[in-house]
């Protein structure tokens, strides 16, 4: 990079040298038509050579201007690349509960827009800029060069025009900070609202939204008008200093002239001096407040990229994989989601699951019961009390390593917009490394091979249907299981309700109870059937387990809470049954 770079400024410096030498030879071209005006042959022949090696010149400086535009560009890309992937592996590092205080959307508008905008500014600009610097030095220089006298006056007006830059730049920097949030603000509330496109479209709420969306992107209207008000005055008291600059060239230069201290040549050249200088000052301005557009947009960047995630990624001790037993310990366990300190879902929860038992968790809708799943996964750290595996705190092991320990299936999996084939191999270590006959006898493992060969296009389905996206999930998970060297010791598994249909679901169910053989299980039971074969049940209610048993135990206690939810749910689905009939 640093060599393309240095390159580049060569080239620059080459081409520069060539246009602001340009000026100086078209004086002395013009003062030999001037000189010889009388003799037509010594024109012609003085002319002529002046003329044709000045051509060379002029086409030696366009071809490094070309080369230098070229090197920028690529250069300039170049980091916009890097900095997208900086940026993304940095998102994709920080811990959960940063996504909780960060909306998609927002993140979004990060990768994507302030990225170009920050890459804009270095890149076309910073070269564009380098080449007005340059210009406008050798510009002034010439200018001194050609007419002391004439140069100290015309640059007078340069103060009052530096302090102008100078206020308008700070006003750019904050207007464009404020544009890119609301931008991101704007981004955010379509991303949302298409992806849950069902819930807008189920209340009818489409022409609300857009009226919603339209008033974020009205906001984003209103500063992009303030901005080019601003852009406005500035560039109008530019371009008005530029031609006034040029008519008091015009006006003292012909004094000079009439006073026999300049040439017309000399003359001429210094206005296009002048025209140059203008013009590398406009570039300079726009360089400027490109630059200064930059600084706002990459300021919400470095913030972003320097952000050190709150939980390592993949340091702390791994345990040998053949000693893992999996009982899990929750001691005094206290929790509340860091962007709602003031509800705490956990005081003081106590859990023990024996190694190799099946513990189903059963509690009222908001009880905690995933928040359980994501503690022992450690997406979230407790606020006080520690989580065990085999004694050890979860906070000192590998997440990375304990992750690959901990095979979890959820109720409504996310999978990635690609073939079924694909899906399954997402889970393994070496994704590349699996085969289709790998892939085949997961699925078998799963129950769902029969079911994913009734799609026409097969393995190749491409996913997005609920149905079909937790059966991959299963197969995944088994392929993780069946497979592959990690085999986890453990399973979280979240029970669906509703997604399949009766047949699948009895495939499903086999398929998960094969596999729950010799693990640790931590289910969040649903189904009566389930609870029934756990080894024992945990009833979570008032942020801590209320009673924990084996559940005959506690179906025998009339006034228990378990016994309570049981005779509630029963009731719940006579009703259904009911209203079916
Ligand atoms: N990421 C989060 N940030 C803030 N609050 C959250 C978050 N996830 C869940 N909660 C809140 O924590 C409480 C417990 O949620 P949790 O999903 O663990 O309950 P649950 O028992 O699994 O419920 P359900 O049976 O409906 O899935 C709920 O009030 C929920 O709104």
């Amino acid at each position: 990079f640093v060599h393309k770079m240095g390159t580049a400024i060569g080239f620059l410096t080459v081409s520069s040298a060539v246009t602001m030498s340009a000026p100086f030879f078209l004086g002395r071209v013009i003062d030999t038509i001037y000189a010889s005006a009388s003799d037509a042959e010594t024109m012609t022949a003085s002319l002529t050579s002046l003329c044709i090696m000045l051509a060379g010149v002029f086409l030696c400086g366009g071809a490094c201007n070309a080369a230098r535009v070229y090197l920028m560009q690529s250069s300039g890309q170049q980091i916009v690349r890097n900095l997208r992937a900086s940026v993304f592996s940095s998102i994709l590092r920080q811990e959960v509960a940063f996504f909780d205080k960060n909306r998609t959307g927002e993140l979004i508008n990060r990768l994507s827009a302030d990225t170009a905008v920050v890459g804009r500014s270095i890149t076309d600009n910073l070269s564009d800029g380098l080449r007005a610097v340059a210009q406008a030095a050798a510009g002034v220089s010439m200018m001194f060069y050609v007419s002391p006298s004439l140069a100290s006056f015309v640059l007078l007006i340069v103060p009052p025009m530096a302090g102008l830059a100078v206020i308008y730049g700070r006003y750019l920097r904050s207007i464009s900070k404020r544009t890119q949030d609301a931008l991101a603000q704007a981004t955010q509330l379509a991303e949302e609202r298409i992806s849950n496109m069902r819930t807008v479209r189920a209340f009818g709420k489409e022409l609300s939204e857009v009226d919603k969306y339209t008033q974020k992107t009205d906001h984003v209207l209103g500063l992009a008008k303030k901005e080019a008000v601003m852009r406005a005055g500035f560039f109008g008291v530019t371009g008005l200093s530029g031609n006034m600059m040029i008519l008091s060239v015009l006006y003292k230069g012909g004094l000079l002239m009439a006073s026999q201290h300049m040439t017309v040549g000399e003359l001429s050249s210094f206005l296009m001096y002048t025209f140059w200088v203008g013009i590398s000052i406009a570039g300079l301005s726009s360089f400027y407040s490109e630059l200064m557009k930059g600084f706002g947009a990459g300021a919400r960047l470095w913030e972003l990229l320097d952000r050190k995630p709150e939980f390592p990624l993949n340091e702390g001790k791994i345990l040998p994989a053949d000693q893992l037993k999996g009982q899990l310990k929750f001691c005094d366990v206290s929790f509340a989601y860091p962007t709602r300190k003031e509800a705490p879902i956990f005081q003081n929860l106590n859990l023990l699951v024996p190694a190799g038992s099946i513990m189903a968790v059963v509690g009222a809708s908001g009880s905690g019961k995933s928040s359980m799943v994501s503690l022992l996964l450690r997406l979230y750290d407790p606020d006080a009390g520690v989580i065990t595996i085999d004694g050890h705190d979860i906070r000192d092991l590998n997440p990375y390593w304990l992750r690959s320990h901990i095979g979890t299936v959820s109720q409504e999996p996310v999978l990635f917009s690609c073939s079924i084939r694909e899906n399954i191999a997402y889970g393994a270590t070496d994704p590349d490394a699996v085969t289709t006959e790998d892939v085949y006898r997961a699925a078998k493992v799963a129950n769902a091979y029969d079911f994913i060969q009734t799609f026409p296009k097969g393995f190749d389905t491409v996913v997005g249907e609920k149905g079909i996206s937790f059966l991959c999930e299963m197969v995944s998970f088994n392929h993780i299981c069946g497979f592959f060297p990690q085999n986890p010791k453990i399973l979280l598994l979240d029970e669906a309700t509703s997604a399949l249909d009766a047949e699948n679901e009895f495939l499903v169910q086999e398929a998960l109870e094969r596999l729950m053989e010799g693990r640790t299980v931590v289910i969040i039971a649903h189904r009566l059937s389930t609870i029934k074969n756990a080894d024992a049940v945990a009833v979570l209610d008032q942020r801590r387990i209320a009673e924990c048993g084996q559940p005959t135990e506690l179906l025998g206690n009339r006034q228990g809470l378990f016994r309570k939810l049981m005779e509630k749910q029963a009731f719940l689905q006579e009703e259904q049954q009911r209203a079916l009939i």
